[in-house]
């Protein structure tokens, strides 16, 4: 499936772009931000297999499966309550001190963006990484130029899989239904694009939790995104 397909023949639309496990491979540098952050308080560490399948809900809630030690956290009581805020702080300390030193690029990303860059394709990044991590490591890859806009996870009320984010970036970027299209590599984005109905490309190759994209009920389902010039 091409882009100009998803398009609807209303080409070229707007294109909305996940971050992590989707452009960029940054689970090495969260990993290495989660683990020194539970060695902090006298834990083991996680290691990078588990952190990875813990990305994408947002930091806040990395921390709180980090410090449950498995996806499914319980909401935490009262007393855990001091516990989170301290391992989210420290958390922030040590991920603007990792982010960007693995993270690397994925392969077909570059010359999509450019591609879609050059056809003059208004894109946004719509992640659930806070606000503050999301600049700096799309300017240090050299991806930041192709955005006109960055919805962080903490940016607005919501986040991915509420469908506001999107539809926030595509009403800034004056796409509508039928010209906007969501390219991630999780059920979050899946679901948040159904929510806003948009289609959605999902990737193979990112993270989703653990587990494969191909159930997710995307509109088409890519290895790289070169397949979509
Ligand atoms: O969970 C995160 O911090 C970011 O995840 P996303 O870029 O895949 O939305
Ligand atoms: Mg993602």
């Amino acid at each position: 499936m091409s882009l100009a397909g998803l398009f609807n023949a209303r080409w070229p639309g707007v294109a909305l772009f996940d971050l992590d496990g989707t452009l960029v491979d940054s689970a090495p540098d969260l990993a290495a931000a989660v683990d020194r952050t539970l060695e902090q308080l006298g834990r083991k560490p996680a290691g990078l297999e588990q952190v990875r399948q813990w990305v994408g809900h947002g930091s806040p809630i990395l921390m709180r499966r980090a410090l449950a030690g498995k996806a499914d956290w319980e909401p935490a009581r009262a007393a855990d309550d001091a516990l989170f805020d301290d391992a989210l702080a420290l958390f922030y300390a040590n991920y603007r001190e990792f982010n960007g030193q693995h993270a690397v690029v994925y392969p077909g990303v570059k010359a999509c963006l450019e591609f879609l860059s050059e056809r003059n394709c208004p894109m946004a990044v719509v992640t659930n990484k806070p606000e503050q991590f999301v600049g700096p490591l799309l300017k240090q890859l050299g991806l930041d130029y192709h955005f006109k806009l960055v919805i962080g996870g903490d940016t607005l009320e919501t986040r991915k899989p509420d469908p506001g984010p999107l539809l926030h970036a595509m009403g800034a970027l004056k796409g509508s239904r039928g010209t906007t299209v969501m390219i991630g590599d999780s059920a979050a984005d899946v679901t948040a694009a159904q929510a806003a109905g948009i289609p959605c490309v999902a990737v193979t190759y990112g993270y989703n939790f653990g587990r494969r994209v191909h159930a997710l009920g995307a509109d088409a389902v890519v290895d790289s995104l070169s397949e979509l010039l």
